[in-house]
């Protein structure tokens, strides 16, 4: 099959889950409840009740996801580990049989080929811990380091590339300020120090890899969308500027520049605290890399893992604080089940941005997916036409930017299988693989089959 956008020889094609979100099983042999087990639990949080207690039942059932890995043809898998497993309080004793399920994923993954990228936060903290502040606390960036240091002992020589936290803007915002996700806090004095904790986590955790000889890469993944003005007046131009200091360059600015965006101070206002240059320059520290010397990008980080989904269309809102703006999804454009527009030329514009502001670091898509309200099954496969025109669609969005001198290295579908969508419980199907925790069956969808030809053909 000739493609119309082909990839380089060793671009990398992986799929992407999240423990609570498809293990299952969160308390078995030991392992210590997380901050989603318990915001599960409390009624009222998650859309029809629905918790993480089956998910996709992976915990038991991994041997044979490997294997649909396998026939997908996949050459990463992205996935994350449940810190409470490994440390049921978060820190101090080890759980060996918690550590032991994911030596044995990792292992089965390599025996077919597959080359693990691991996320160390996912978002499902040891309630423990968030007992003892979570992420307020200013220890919280050392408990980090030494859960980290653990995975890296019991790991590294086997897994390539390493993302340290998933997504801190959704930690901090969904979690700290509006309240929607665990831990389902809103407090605008929380979010900058629970942001900044993040950001020190990373870089402790960067420092400890490096210490430890690390050998492979480690990087930060996060959510992006272009921030689009919905009409060119000076107010809504203003606020998309706001919307995309508060959204893409929270976390990037500090990481490559050594600095917050100065919008976040006015944004913020007296809820902004004076943070330390010495934090800063900490997260910004150039360490060497196992390659040796800086990487030349001067900081910490490896590579940039982008979660990408959609944009942002924005316009001033006064009412809406502490911004002062308001998303809206353009009633005629194409939507998933999330709300979110369809916009391919967005990732490309993603991705150009990072080079242009970052110094075009390594990168690799973390996420891009999208939620569909998929038709039954039909003769053993889900016909999915919608998914497959948005894989189609963005990576070629992706592919325009490789053309332009991204230095992509890599994509993963969100998401390997229908999984438990945070406070939408089951009901947002984002996977390439069907499944229903009731019966628990995998049944492919046609956008695998597409995958697996992208796969084959290295490019679409
Ligand atoms: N305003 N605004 N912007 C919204 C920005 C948040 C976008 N949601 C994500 O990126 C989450 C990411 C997560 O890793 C995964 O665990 C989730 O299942 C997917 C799907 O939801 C995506």
């Amino acid at each position: 099959m000739t493609s119309e956008a082909a990839f380089p020889a060793n671009f990398l094609w992986g799929a992407a889950t999240s423990a609570y979100q498809i293990e299952g099983q969160p308390l078995a042999d030991g392992a210590g409840p997380s901050i989603w087990h318990r915001f599960a639990h409390t009624p009222g949080r998650v859309a029809n009740g629905d918790t993480g207690d089956l998910a996709c039942d992976h915990y038991r059932r991994f041997e044979e996801d490997v294997a649909l890995m396998a026939d997908l043809g996949l050459g990463a898998y992205r996935f994350s580990v449940a810190w409470g497993r490994v440390l049921p309080e978060g820190r101090g004793s080890v759980n060996a049989k918690g550590l032991d399920f994911y030596r044995r994923l990792v292992d089965a993954l390599l025996e077919r080929g597959i080359a693990p990228m691991i996320t160390l936060y996912h978002w499902d903290l040891p309630a423990a811990l968030h007992d003892r502040g979570g992420w307020l606390n200013p220890d919280s960036p050392a408990w980090f380091a030494d859960y980290a240091q653990v995975l890296f002992r019991a790991l590294d020589d086997r897994v390539p590339l390493w993302v340290t936290i998933n997504e801190p803007w959704v930690v901090t915002v969904p979690g700290y300020l509006d309240g929607e996700l665990a831990p389902g806090h809103r407090d605008p004095f929380e979010a900058p120090r629970v942001a900044h904790h993040l950001l020190l986590a990373h870089a402790e955790a960067v420092a400890a890899y490096r210490s430890l000889g690390g050998r492979h890469r480690i990087g930060l993944a996060v959510n992006l969308e272009p921030q689009h003005p919905a009409s060119p007046t000076p107010e809504n131009q203003a606020a998309a500027r706001r919307r995309d200091a508060f959204i893409n360059r929270w976390f990037l600015d500090p990481l490559y520049l050594g600095r917050y965006p100065a919008e976040l101070a006015t944004i913020f206002g007296a809820a902004w605290p004076e943070f330390a240059d010495a934090d800063l320059a900490r997260i910004r520290s150039t360490s060497d890399s196992v390659l040796g010397g800086s990487l030349g990008t001067g900081c910490a980080t490896d590579f940039i893992g982008v979660n990408y989904y959609s944009r942002g269309l924005v316009r001033a809102d006064p009412n809406t604080q502490p911004l002062g703006a308001i998303r809206i999804s353009p009633e005629n454009a194409p939507r998933t089940t999330m709300g979110w527009e369809v916009y391919p030329p967005g990732l490309t514009e993603t991705l150009l941005w990072i080079k242009e502001h970052y110094g075009n670091p390594p990168t690799y898509i973390t996420e891009n997916g999208a939620a569909f309200d998929d038709p039954p099954p039909a003769d053993g496969l889900v016909p999915d036409p919608e998914r497959v025109d948005y894989l189609r669609a963005h990576l070629r969005a992706a592919h325009a930017a490789l053309e332009q001198g991204a230095d992509l290295r890599g994509y993963f579908v969100w998401s390997l299988f229908d999984n438990f969508e945070w406070a939408q419980g089951y009901s947002q199907r984002f996977g390439l693989i069907r499944v229903d925790p009731p019966n628990q069956a995998r049944i492919l969808k046609a956008s695998a089959r597409f995958y697996q030809n992208v796969i084959r053909a290295n490019g679409v």
